[in-house]
């Protein structure tokens, strides 16, 4: 190695000599010769030698902190360091290592190993120590250690990793490094034994992720429900369901896991050969740290009759033993529930009080146990006259109550007093006798005639008495005037429903007009003609009809008397014109309308494109897979398609462009604002811009005056219809008009 002590510099030793030599001409040169360039010679190199010295201090403080951070390092590694000799003497060990035997260092070193291992372990590190020796590279190896050399302390389980190198005396030495594994071997046997409880235990568990989906089922849950792990995991615990359960019930179960964390109750769940078994289940859920639930633990155990008993006890805190209906409580809570939505959504909420009429003569006469059946039945088809949202509720004796969460109008709720009322109508066998029962209900609508639960529940009991005293099996409202408007409705209905058999409907056609003023279509209108109320217009019946479904074959009526009436127009010689017929949205969505129309196209013998449907944009927006699907398919067959009251939807135009459209017919309410202040002349002359540039035609609707029409006409409009050129007319006045033309 360089001394270090600069390019020019001389050496230490040089030095030295150096100083010695003028030491020595010094000496020489006592007696007068030139002494003081000698003693300045001499104090240069003195400066330099000093200078020299305090470098070597330094360096050598350098090399002492490296060596106690070295020293350091070693010590105090998460580690334990140790030099071993053939025999497993222990040379050197670091503070780690000591402290992992449980001594001080000086009073480890040159003990051998071997005095901490348990009995029969000893073989072991000789084994260990052998192969180290023999072996190139690392060795690694399991081995129980004491706390200390004393026999009783306890084991801790450590990892040795050892090398061989240098050399002592006449064998090698041998570096180990100890790993404490002791909490890991700890955690490991604490899962092992979690995992062995879980497959050993007799209850049948399951355990769900965060999406629900089957992680990890034991062996009970092979052995009760008969489904293997294999065909479980991953799916939906749904497959157990047995089908007893409403949604109410895991709703409730859902929101017990969320608010507190766990859910038990009993369960009827299904097995995998069908068959239906009854169960006790807790569910458990797990949160993450975000508090999310990341998987939730299921066990299924079999019904003690303790757990039994306070199910039960539970059960009838809410529900209705002899009918399973919720009971007054539940129904309670159903209602604050509901009318605080209500409240919130600024809908309206309505409660049906049903009383069985003559319940009591029957209980009397034939036994109470006909009675309980009676009302087991009728409780049966009570809840299947309303939706799932509603709540069908026993008070008690022969009094039902149902709640409707969500009504638009009291009509709705008359619809299903008259549903409910008309589930009655059939007789009921019960025991060998075969019964006839009805109900007297009242009404109560929130908020129009109350706004809290008692208030509405006796209100609705008020109308019942009135509905009951007024000849049973009827409903009333509580307020007159909904009494009046909702009878009115329900009549309406009830005639709708043998309109076509009684022949009661027509069709009217209003002629539809080009620039040049010839008719080019004609539109086909509904009116029913009713043997007391008189000439009933569409706007007054066509929404009942497609509130109740009636439109589906009230509509079909009308396709069929459109086709018979074009056929006999061709067959008088007539012209041929397009006739449109209005197609509602729930026709629309009817799997055999396709069906229809060529059947009907075929025994009319008409042209396809003398036939056009007009489809409101709702229609369109509706389903748009299912709708361009359907329209395709008669486009294909020749079909015409236009879209009625266009500028009062939300159309998509880009929509618009994907359906096979021919025509726009601009709604009214723009042709009759024409002429005045507003944006109608900007807006159909926009439609009639659209039209063009997406080859359609266009027609304006309910054009009334003359000045409309030039406007319109003007705006090159290719075709009109309304009072101006002609109303409605019937199917021979048509005929002349198209003669005559
Ligand atoms: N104020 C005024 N009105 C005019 C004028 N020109 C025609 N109208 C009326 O406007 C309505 C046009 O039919 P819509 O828009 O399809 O509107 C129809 C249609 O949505 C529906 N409708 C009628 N017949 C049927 C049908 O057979 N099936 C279905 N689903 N709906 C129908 O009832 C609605 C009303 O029909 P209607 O009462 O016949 O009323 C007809 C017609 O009489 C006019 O210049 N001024």
């Amino acid at each position: 190695m360089d001394d270090g002590y600069g390019e020019d510099g001389k050496s230490r030793d040089e030095l030295i000599a150096r100083i010695r030599e003028l030491e020595a001409r010094l000496a020489a040169l006592r007696d007068g010769a030139d002494l003081s360039s000698v003693v300045e010679e001499l104090r240069v190199h003195q400066i330099e030698l000093e200078a020299q010295n305090e470098e070597l201090i330094e360096a050598r403080r350098a090399l002492e902190d490296a060596r106690d951070r070295y020293s350091d390092l070693y010590d105090f590694a998460p580690v334990g360091y140790m030099t071993l000799d053939e025999s497993g003497a222990i040379l050197e060990i670091n503070l780690t290592g000591a402290r992992l035997l449980g001594q001080d260092r000086a009073q480890v070193i040159g003990m051998p190993l071997s005095g901490w291992l348990p009995n029969g372990a000893t073989a072991q590190l000789f084994g260990h120590l052998r192969r180290v020796m023999s072996e190139p590279g690392r060795v690694f190896d399991h081995l129980p250690l004491r706390t200390s050399p004393a026999r009783e302390s306890p084991i801790r389980h450590v990892r040795l990793e050892s090398v061989a190198f240098g050399q002592y005396g006449s064998g090698r030495l041998c570096r180990t490094a100890l790993v404490d594994l002791s909490d890991r071997k700890r955690e490991e046997d604490r899962l092992n034994l979690i995992a062995q409880v879980f497959e050993r235990s007799t209850d049948a568990i399951m355990i769900t992720d965060s999406l629900n989906r089957i992680v990890s089922v034991n062996r009970a849950f092979t052995a009760v429900t008969g489904y293997s792990a294999d065909e479980v995991l991953g799916r939906n615990p749904k497959l157990l369901a047995s089908g007893r359960h409403d949604r109410d019930f895991y709703r409730e179960m859902w929101s017990a896991i969320e608010r507190h964390g766990s859910w038990s109750g009993e369960i009827s769940n299904r097995r995998k050969n069908g068959e239906i078994y009854n169960e006790w289940l807790t569910i458990h859920a797990v949160r993450n740290e975000a508090g999310g639930i990341e998987n939730c633990i299921a066990i299924y155990a079999e019904i003690t009759d303790q757990r039994a008993a306070t199910s039960r006890i539970r059960f009838l805190a809410h529900y209705d033993p002899l009918t399973l209906l919720p009971n007054r409580a539940l129904l309670q809570d159903r209602m604050q529930q509901g009318l605080a939505h209500a409240a919130r959504e600024g809908t309206r909420a309505a409660v049906l009080f049903l009383d069985l009429d003559r319940f009591k003569t029957i209980n009397d006469s034939l036994g109470h146990l006909v009675g309980d059946h009676l009302l087991q039945e009728v409780a049966k088809r009570l809840k299947a006259s309303v939706r799932e949202d509603d709540t069908v509720a026993r008070r008690g004796g022969d009094e039902f109550i149902v709640m409707l969460p969500h009504v638009d109008s009291a009509e709705q709720a008359a619809h299903v007093a008259g549903k409910i009322i008309e589930a009655m109508e059939q007789s009921i066998p019960v025991n060998g006798y075969v019964l006839n029962v009805s109900f007297s209900i009242g009404i109560s609508v929130f908020p129009d005639d109350a706004t809290d639960p008692d208030t509405l529940i006796r209100n609705a009991d008020i109308a019942m008495y009135r509905s009951k005293a007024s000849g049973r099996n009827q409903f009333q409202f509580f307020t007159a005037d909904m009494n009046a408007h909702a009878l009115e409705r329900l009549a309406l209905e009830n005639d709708l429903h043998r309109a076509i058999e009684r022949g009661e409907f027509r069709l009217v056609f209003q002629p539809q007009f080009d620039g040049s003023g010839d008719i080019v279509g004609t539109e086909a209108l509904l009116r029913w003609q009713h043997p007391q109320r008189g000439l009933v217009m569409p706007a007054q019946f066509i929404p009942v009809a497609e509130e109740t479904g009636l439109i589906v074959p009230i509509g079909a009526w009308v396709l069929e008397r459109a086709c018979q009436q074009t056929r006999a127009w061709r067959e008088a010689g007539l012209k041929k014109i397009t006739v449109s017929v209005n197609i509602s949205a729930l026709q629309f969505s009817q799997k055999n309308l396709l069906d229809l129309i060529r059947r009907l196209l075929a025994v009319s013998h008409i042209e396809p494109g003398t036939l056009e449907l007009e489809l409101t944009e709702s229609v369109l927006m509706h389903d748009h897979v299912a709708t361009s699907g359907l329209m395709s398919e008669l486009k294909e067959m020749g079909v015409r398609m236009s879209i009625d009251d266009f500028g009062t939807g939300y159309s998509s135009l880009s929509y618009l462009r994907s359906f096979p459209i021919s025509k726009l017919k601009i709604d009214q309410s723009f042709v009759r604002d024409l002429g005045g202040d507003g944006d109608a002349g900007a807006i159909t002359g926009a439609i009639i811009g659209l039209a063009k540039n997406l080859n359609m035609r266009v027609i304006a609707e309910g054009v009334e005056t003359a000045q409309q029409a030039s406007f319109l006409q003007g705006q090159c409009c290719d075709e009109f219809q309304g009072h101006f050129f002609s109303k409605p007319v019937s199917a021979e006045k048509l005929a002349e008009l198209l003669r005559a033309g």
